[in-house]
This record gives C-alpha cells, sequence and structure tokens, in this order.
C-alpha cells in the first residue's frame, strides 16, 4: 500500500455519518488525518440550546474511535457574509438562491480550505458524493451513487481548489457508507441524515425568512385570464413552477406558480403541470466556472435543479462570466438564481447562476 503518513488531509466533520466514515476511510490508508468541526451558525434555540454541540459532540466520540485529533473552528462572521447575506439579497430581487452552492464556494472549499492550509494540511476531504481524480488533469466527476451524486452543488469549485481536496465517499452507495459506519461501529452509524440548508439546518423556512426581510403580501393573478385568485404572503415565499402552499383552489386548478412581478408585488399562477407558461427553450447564465478548459461553443448535457434528470443543450460562451444555453427541449420551470451544472458523461464541466430565461428568443420578464 502506499504511504501516506506524511499527506496530512484535514476532513470537515459534521457530526454525521457520511463524514464519519470519510475520516475512518482516510486513517485506514494511513493519512495523517485531523478532524475539524465549522460552527457557522449561532443556532441557540429559545432555551438556550445549541445543536451544533451535540453534532461536536458526536466528532469527539467518532474522533476518539479512530484516534484522530480533533477541534473546532467558527466561521460565522465569513458564512454570514459571504452566503447568508447573498441568500437574503437574492431572496429580495424575487429569485431562489442556491445557498449550498455558495456555502461549497465561500466556506467549505475557501475559509476552511485556506484554515486548513495553513494548518500545513495538503488536502481537504468532506463526505460529499462526489469524485475528483488526479492523475493528469484534475478533474470532477459524478458520485456513482445516483441517487446521492451532489457535483450539483460543487459546480463552483475550482480547479485549484480540487486539486486540494478528496471525496473518498464518490465511488461507494450510501447504503455501503452506512455499512461501513456498522462494520467499525462508529458512534453516528445510525444518525439520520441531516437535510436543510447548509450550516442552517432543518428549520421552518417562512418563519425563518421572515426574521430576515418583511414579508410583504399581495395579490395572486392569473396569468393568462388576469383574474384574481386570491393572496400570497410575500413574494420571496415561493418559487417557479411550485404548486403547494398556494392556498387557492376552486375551477381551473391545480395551480403552479409561473412568475413574480416585484413591481406590483403581484404573483402570477398558471393553471395545470404542463402550462406553456412554465416552459422556455434558452438562459442566460453569471457566474461562470469552468473547471477544465472549454470551448466557446459546445454541447453538453445539464441539470437545472438538484433532483431532476440531464437534458441536453448546447452552450455558448457570450461574455467572460457569461453563458448562452439553449435545450433541445423545451424545459418546465427554469428558476433564476438556481444553477445550471453541465456535465459530459460522468464528467462535472461547471456550472453558473440561471439569470435571465428566454421562450423562443424572447425574455420571460414576468420570471423576476
Ligand atoms: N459543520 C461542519 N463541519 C465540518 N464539515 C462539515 C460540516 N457540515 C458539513 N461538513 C462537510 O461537508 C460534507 C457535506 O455536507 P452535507 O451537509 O451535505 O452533509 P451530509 O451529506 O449529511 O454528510 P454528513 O453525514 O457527514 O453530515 C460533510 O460530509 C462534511 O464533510
Amino acid at each position: 500500500m502506499k504511504d501516506n503518513s506524511n499527506t496530512t488531509v484535514v476532513v470537515g466533520m459534521s457530526g454525521g455519518v457520511d463524514s464519519s466514515v470519510t475520516a475512518k476511510v482516510l486513517k485506514d490508508e494511513g493519512y495523517n488525518v485531523i478532524g475539524i468541526f465549522m460552527k457557522n451558525w449561532d443556532d441557540t434555540d429559545e432555551f438556550g440550546v445549541c445543536t451544533a454541540t451535540e453534532d461536536y459532540e458526536d466528532v469527539r466520540k467518532v474522533a476518539e474511535q479512530i484516534g484522530i485529533p480533533y477541534y473546532a473552528v467558527n466561521f460565522e462572521k465569513e458564512y454570514y457574509d459571504r452566503v447568508f447575506k447573498y441568500f437574503l439579497e437574492e431572496y429580495n430581487r424575487g429569485r431562489t438562491p442556491n445557498p449550498d452552492v455558495m456555502c461549497n464556494k465561500e466556506i467549505k472549499f475557501n475559509a476552511f480550505l485556506d484554515y486548513a492550509m495553513k494548518l500545513g494540511a495538503d488536502y481537504v476531504a468532506t463526505g460529499h458524493y462526489a469524485r475528483v481524480t488526479h492523475d493528469g488533469e484534475v478533474q470532477m466527476l459524478r458520485g456513482v451513487d445516483d441517487n446521492k451524486d451532489q457535483t450539483y452543488f460543487l459546480n463552483q469549485l475550482t480547479k485549484n481548489q480540487l486539486e486540494k481536496t478528496l471525496f473518498p465517499l464518490g465511488h461507494l452507495e450510501k447504503s455501503e457508507v452506512r455499512e461501513l459506519a456498522h462494520k467499525y461501529d462508529l458512534a453516528t452509524k445510525d444518525k439520520k441524515d441531516s437535510t436543510g440548508i447548509c450550516f442552517i439546518g432543518e428549520r421552518d423556512f417562512k418563519e425563518f425568512l421572515s426574521n430576515y426581510l418583511p414579508a410583504n403580501p399581495g395579490k395572486i393573478i392569473d396569468f393568462e385570464s388576469g383574474e384574481e385568485k386570491g393572496n400570497h404572503d410575500g413574494l420571496m415565499y415561493y418559487t417557479i413552477g411550485q404548486r403547494q402552499g398556494l392556498g387557492i383552489g376552486g375551477s381551473g386548478g391545480p395551480y403552479f406558480v409561473a412568475g413574480k412581478n416585484l413591481e406590483t408585488n403581484e404573483l402570477y399562477v398558471v393553471s395545470g403541470y404542463d402550462n406553456e407558461y412554465l416552459y422556455s427553450t434558452s438562459l442566460i447564465a453569471t457566474e461562470v466556472n469552468f473547471i477544465n478548459n472549454v470551448l466557446n461553443e459546445f454541447t453538453a448535457t445539464a441539470k437545472f435543479r438538484y433532483r431532476q434528470k440531464d437534458t441536453k443543450v448546447s452552450v455558448k460562451r457570450i461574455g467572460e462570466d457569461v453563458i448562452e444555453v439553449t435545450f433541445l427541449e423545451p424545459t418546465r420551470a427554469i428558476t433564476p438564481g438556481q444553477a445550471v451544472v453541465l456535465y459530459d458523461g460522468e464528467r462535472v464541466i461547471g456550472g453558473a447562476t440561471i439569470d435571465k430565461v428566454f421562450k423562443n428568443g424572447k425574455r420571460l420578464e414576468y420570471l423576476a
């Protein structure tokens, strides 16, 4: 086996099963492993109890079981400035941001990675379901577990960041990771998977957001007939294509969110899942990140949201940081603020933020 004892890896340990197994696997491969827990959000509840304390307690147990040093660092300020502010600004603009993408770009593979490098680490590792190849030019590949692949959220990582990153779980299925946790009897072996917003966790989203942005109720309008259908609680609570939570029934439904008008504070809905107003044919995206070099025009497959099959697209660079993505077939519920992630088979080409959406060359202004 390769001698890894001179290679130091800092593992981001969340107190969850995936990062526990990550640390164990690397330790067994002979690396010099350090576990670090990040605290990026003050989640003290109304009783003064902080749930991060429990997670850190799990990090301690696992680190002691596998025999690695561990500690906690605080990036609350970085998280607030670089992720949370952006998150609020995007909602304010009527868009649906993706805080997990920003969190990976700015915190896990930036603030945290820098911190690890200053400690003298050669690599950072996380329990993400993705693969990175280091022989030859660095490339990012999808995780082999189709159901867990997290490359959608990692699309903003650059070659420089990936060169210093290991994803030891990328070639495993989630079920195999659980089995390993059981085999090694790790303290987190039966811990439930976390969901929710990166570092902020699971909460009542509406209530949470209303603490930061004033909710401004307004009218719900049938986009096709102009008819008033009811009232909404604030445009920020709705995303394109959504059905649930509109609170409108009656004739003509079911209704789906088709757009927003920030000036009049109106929410546009249309009737029927497959309504033509929910479909578009191309988009313009900004904040483009290509991991490896690309041509100015190429074909690829794309994901426009996390849980979605790939769609065939053609891509054209139209500015330093701007691409135009044209879909082979009209596509439903393309949402400004979300990421478009481009793939060449298993390989991640890169990603960008959806900015403007078009149908047959005409901009869909109503999407906000
Ligand atoms: N608080 C944290 N401190 C350090 N690293 C973290 C933290 N939260 C997440 N990470 C790292 O990011 C990876 C992906 O995070 P995500 O929130 O998707 O967790 P997950 O897939 O539920 O994994 P886990 O089971 O390890 O919590 C984790 O496996 C871990 O390596």
